[in-house]
């Protein structure tokens, strides 16, 4: 057997096209909704997200407000750059770049965020709407991650419903939310949250109709536990030197030999990554749509 393709890069192409229709429509309404990035310190990977955020709002017609911060910014500083953002009109949705550096209080960050201009989702207010299933219909921002790994496999045809998921890694943007959307009555999956302190890794992931790994290890997930036909989305980020080339890499989480066994293979790159800055545009049009009451 080898695994079909989770396209995420055409999929993420697919929803942009769609977007650009209804920030055009928005714009019709007199809004226009505006990006805003806080990205702290010169780690070149988040260098690299932020600008691609930036390049996808100029694509839908979203307009973009950079702040890039030196590494050395206080607590104090770097809230004050929160707040100015909170109350920017121009700005109608925003993300602090993760992760900050360990002297800031990220947590302190994120709650001090607007929850109505939370365009990551990852808000206390907003994950606790969540959790609690007050964001049907879609009322409140989703996390990125999590929100696009669900669109990938339903827009390639896959039904969840039923399916017994195993989720590997419990970080705030992806483990913590994914969770909540999959057991949600309109998915209806069953999931497996495992982490660093899981016995017996393998065992669960033999058991899974679907794996979302998410966990940063490099060649984690082998054709040896995975069940045949099994769906596997992978989200893990690392980088490391090709032996090839000499150069730096991103790898994912999932061995190559896993094609061999599963039945639908999201590739890294070019799977969940652009799934998740297009699912970041849908929350922020959404938020415009919802301050203005048009229906999308
Ligand atoms: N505030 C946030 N910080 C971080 C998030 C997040 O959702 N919100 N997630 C990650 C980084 N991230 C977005 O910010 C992100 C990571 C990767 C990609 C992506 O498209 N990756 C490409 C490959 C990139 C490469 O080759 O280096 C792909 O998968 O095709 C997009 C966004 C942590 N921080």
């Amino acid at each position: 057997m080898t695994a079909q393709i989770l396209d995420g890069k055409a999929t993420a192409s697919e929803i942009k096209a769609e977007l650009t229709l209804r920030v055009d429509r928005l714009r019709e309404h007199g809004v226009v909704p505006g990006l805003g990035t806080i990205l702290v310190g010169d780690d070149p990977g988040s260098q690299w997200y932020v600008a691609g955020k930036h390049r996808d709002c100029a694509e839908v017609g979203i307009a973009s407000i950079r702040r890039d911060l030196p590494a050395t910014i206080s607590q104090a500083e770097l809230e004050a750059v929160v707040e100015e953002l909170n109350d920017d009109p121009s700005c109608t949705g925003f993300i602090v770049q993760l992760p900050l550096p360990p002297h800031i209080d990220t947590d302190a960050i994120l709650e001090l965020v607007d929850p109505a201009k939370d365009a990551d989702g990852l808000h206390p207010t907003n994950l606790g709407r969540l959790v609690l299933n007050l964001s049907r219909p879609i009322t409140t921002p989703l996390p990125c991650t999590p929100r696009g790994v669900i669109e990938l496999i339903r827009r390639h045809g896959i039904d969840l419903e039923g399916k017994h998921v195993v989720v590997i890694g419990r970080g705030v943007t992806v483990g913590r939310a994914i969770g909540s959307l999959l057991t949600r009555r309109d998915v209806n999956a069953t999931v497996t949250l495992t982490h660093t302190g899981t016995v017996d890794l393998d065992a669960h992931l033999r058991l899974a109709d679907v794996i979302v790994s998410a966990a940063g290890v490099p060649d984690l997930v082998t054709a040896d536990n995975v069940k045949p036909g099994a769906v596997v989305l992978d989200v893990g980020v690392s980088r490391v030197i090709d032996p090839d080339t000499g150069k730096s890499r991103v790898a994912g989480d999932v061995a190559a030999d896993v094609a061999e066994v599963a039945s639908w293979i999201s590739p890294n790159p070019g799977g969940v990554g652009p799934m998740t800055r297009a699912l970041l545009l849908q929350n922020v049009v959404e938020s415009a749509e919802r301050a203005l009451e048009v229906a999308p």
